[in-house]
């Protein structure tokens, strides 16, 4: 079988926002396309700065991130829109709308709520519509804050299973609270403290 490509590789990384208070220290991590790593830990601990230092917006103190082309699905589904602009126009302004039909019908995301301004969905209409976008941008590595937690349990699972149906090309990063999910699954689960 041909060795899959790295997507991310992080070495011996070192970040706080103080000296006296380390978040990581020379943190090791190396995730292949066609892989799923979550980290899992208490709120606090310092998951969303991880995909801050990944995504460029933090520096390390030491250490070296190496990344391909990636997008991300935010925690947060109601800031990942503009609220008066429709969820068509934002998604065009990053990515190519080839093949949404059908990404939409695996989604179960009506295809009318394209036509729609942000502000006219609900929180679990939005947060698919962000996994949407982040997929349409065709990405080697998919970082997801949280991607289901808007979401109940039945459309968090076929969300799932789609974003794991992506894996062939990508390797995805997950945050989540959810130990059951990301026992389901998870190639590899990092617990911070
Ligand atoms: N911009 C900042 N400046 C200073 N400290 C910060 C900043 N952002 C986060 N922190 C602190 O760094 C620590 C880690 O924060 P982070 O948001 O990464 O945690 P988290 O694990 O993602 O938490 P949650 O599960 O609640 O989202 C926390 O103690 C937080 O207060």
């Amino acid at each position: 079988m041909k060795p899959q490509e790295v997507v991310l590789k992080i070495e011996n990384l070192t970040f706080g926002y103080t000296k006296e208070k380390l978040l990581y220290k020379d943190f090791s991590l190396k995730l292949h396309a066609g892989e799923i790593v979550t980290i899992l830990g208490p709120s606090g601990s310092g998951k969303s700065t991880l995909f801050e230092l990944i995504a460029g917006n933090l520096r390390p103190m030491s250490g070296q991130i190496e990344k391909a082309p990636f997008s991300q699905v935010f925690q947060d589904p109601y800031s990942s829109f503009h609220p008066s602009y429709t969820i068509e126009n934002q998604i065009s302004d990053v990515a190519s709308l080839e093949g949404i039909d059908a990404l939409c019908d695996q989604m179960g995301f009506e295809r009318e709520l394209l036509k729609k301004r942000a502000h006219e969905l609900s929180g679990g209409q939005l947060q698919r519509a962000s996994i949407l976008r982040a997929l349409l941008m065709k990405p080697k590595l998919l970082l997801a804050d949280e991607p289901t937690s808007a979401l109940d349990n039945l459309i968090q699972l076929d969300v799932m299973k789609l974003l794991l149906k992506t894996l062939d090309s990508v390797g995805i990063l997950m945050i989540t609270h959810d130990r059951d999910l990301a026992k389901w699954c998870s190639d590899k689960i990092i617990e911070l403290r």
